[in-house]
């Protein structure tokens, strides 16, 4: 496509130069000016930092045919009538609509489920492409885990892809086959603008609590940007929302009636509710109404919560048309979400159970030690830390809970980023009653290690935190670090 008719996609009014690149093909689209190549568009993005645009020279040097920049950007650095540099004030805005222009509307032509809430995105995600696949229904998956789709999958960087690669992926998801899309949408992608040009055939509500408080002003803040994806701009179908959430209640408020189907684990007014619930150490099983009929199952999934996910699923992949009775039949098959209550397990002698799961937020954290006490017979015991360079208050807040709730708390790291580990374990200590007495170990391998052969027979020894990562970030360095893999090292040692 040549410059000229990319920059048409543009809904704001920009001046075009006049400039022989403007009649050039464009090869790519890239806002990192260190990975341009020759024949790409720049985009320069603001960001948290610094604003991408001021990079525009470096771009061109690299072989950019032109540059869309912030007007604030271009004013410090103006280019000269050599330079094809274009200058627009919606920078989000500007570049998804560059970007699904360049890779064809692909937002546009798939059937798209976004998920959004503080937890249970990846989870429901999950669930959402599990029933679509036992209904032969091609589709791709984008969250915190990976993309991926029948036949690929790569690793994510970010639960939510930047507006770029996102259409990018869509486009080889359409390319691959998949008639369906269902993503995890972040609260950062929404305030960003990152999946702006796509249009959701079902936008999800799970739940709003605690998180990312360094990043959003305050929780209306927080709760402004999930409400986004609800908004006319993304949400062209039907909305989904927890009506047990108080966040929840207040979305559906703001919302046409005909629009959404609440969902609730007991209250008989929403549209998607369970009756005759019993709750069981491996399970829960019950009846569950919906606008489409009643249905009976059991799902291997534990806690309250992982049923709110499933309600959450079930109401997205109803609307696009599944049937009520597949859905069910299919439950009890789920393999479940890697590092979300993935149990670690060495041989069918292990006294002690071994749990490993990414509750890494107050709510979280509360949801899995409540949800898991049925299944441990003897004490239980939570290692835990809380990531740095994020959100401090909730660290405190994660302490009390671990002491509130489990039997012995091990305080330990989690990714620490460029924070001192140490003061992170402070600040957590901060929240833990005097009365309580944890144990503290900086070195996570160490902690885990130490609360797996310290465990009495029968207890259960939960890890929380890191669920599927591979890594542990310390500074800037990322090395690679697996909770499961240093569980089961120990539960080695452990049956010796
Ligand atoms: C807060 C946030 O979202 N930050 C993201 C943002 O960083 P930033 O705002 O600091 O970017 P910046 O450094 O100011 O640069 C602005 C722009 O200039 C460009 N630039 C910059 C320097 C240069 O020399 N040349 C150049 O072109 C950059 O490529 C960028 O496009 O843009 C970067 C590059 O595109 C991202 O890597 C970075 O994600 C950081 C690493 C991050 O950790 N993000 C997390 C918090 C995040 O997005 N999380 C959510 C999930 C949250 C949840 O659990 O719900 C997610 O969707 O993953
Ligand atoms: N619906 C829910 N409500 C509360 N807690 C939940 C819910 N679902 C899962 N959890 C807990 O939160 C953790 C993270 O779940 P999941 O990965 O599904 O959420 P997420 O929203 O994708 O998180 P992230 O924003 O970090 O990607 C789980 O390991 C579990 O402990
Ligand atoms: N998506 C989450 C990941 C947190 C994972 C936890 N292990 C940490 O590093 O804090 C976030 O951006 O806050
Ligand atoms: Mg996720």
């Amino acid at each position: 496509m040549k410059l000229r008719e990319l920059l048409a996609a543009i809904d704001e009014n920009i001046q075009l130069p006049k400039h022989p690149a403007m009649d050039e093909e464009v090869k790519g689209l890239t806002t990192n000016s260190h990975a341009t190549a020759p024949g790409d568009l720049f985009i320069g993005m603001p960001g948290t930092r610094v604003d991408g645009g001021d990079f525009w020279q470096s771009a061109l040097k690299s072989g950019a045919i032109g540059a869309v920049i912030s007007s604030q950007a271009f004013e410090k650095h103006p280019p000269t009538a050599a330079d094809c540099v274009i200058s627009g004030t919606d920078m989000p805005k500007i570049c998804a609509q560059i970007a699904s222009t360049f890779y064809d509307y692909p937002g546009q032509k798939l059937k798209m489920v976004g998920v959004t809430g503080t937890n249970g995105k990846t989870t429901t995600s999950h669930l959402v492409e599990y029933f679509l696949h036992q209904s032969k229904l091609p589709t791709a998956l984008m969250g915190t885990l990976y993309t991926r789709w029948q036949g690929f999958s790569e690793t994510a960087i970010h639960t939510t892809p930047f507006a770029v690669d996102l259409q990018k992926q869509l486009a080889a998801a359409i390319n691959a086959g998949n008639e369906y899309s269902v993503m995890e949408v972040s609260s950062h992608a929404l305030a960003q603008g990152r999946v702006l040009g796509c249009q959701f055939d079902v936008s999800v509500f799970t739940n709003l609590t605690q998180d990312h408080l360094d990043y959003h002003k305050d929780m209306d803040d927080y709760f402004a940007a999930k409400a986004l994806l609800f908004s006319p701009d993304y949400l062209k179908g039907r909305a989904i929302i927890n009506s047990d959430d108080s966040y929840g209640k207040k979305l559906i408020e703001s919302l046409e009636k005909s629009q959404v189907w609440s969902y609730s684990v007991n209250d008989s007014t929403a549209d998607l509710w369970m009756s005759d619930l019993n709750y069981e150490s491996n399970g829960v099983s019950g009846k569950l109404h919906t606008p489409k009929g009643e249905v009976e199952f059991r799902s291997p999934l534990i806690g309250q919560y992982n049923l709110e996910n499933l309600l959450a699923a079930i109401g997205a992949v109803l609307h696009l048309g599944l049937d009520l009775q597949l859905i069910a039949n299919a439950i009890p098959q789920f393999p479940g979400v890697p590092g979300r209550m993935e149990r670690v397990q060495i041989n069918s002698q292990q006294d002690i159970s071994v749990i490993v799961d990414y509750a890494h937020t107050p709510d979280s954290l509360e949801n899995l030690l409540k949800a898991s006490r049925p299944f441990i017979r003897g004490k239980m015991i939570c290692v835990f830390g809380c990531g740095g360079d994020r959100d401090r208050t909730k660290r405190p807040q994660m302490g009390k809970i671990a002491a509130d709730f489990s039997d012995k708390a091990v305080v330990t790291s989690d990714n620490p980023r460029t924070e001192d580990p140490e003061k992170i374990l402070e600040d957590i200590l901060e929240g833990i009653p005097d009365s309580v007495n944890p144990t503290v170990i900086c070195d996570r391998a160490t902690a885990i290690k130490t609360a797996i052969l310290n465990a009495e027979s029968g207890d259960g020894v939960l890890i929380a935190g890191k669920g599927h990562e591979d890594y542990q970030i310390l500074g800037t360095e990322k090395i690679h670090f697996d909770d499961r893999e240093h569980a089961h090292d120990a539960l080695v040692v452990r049956m010796k």
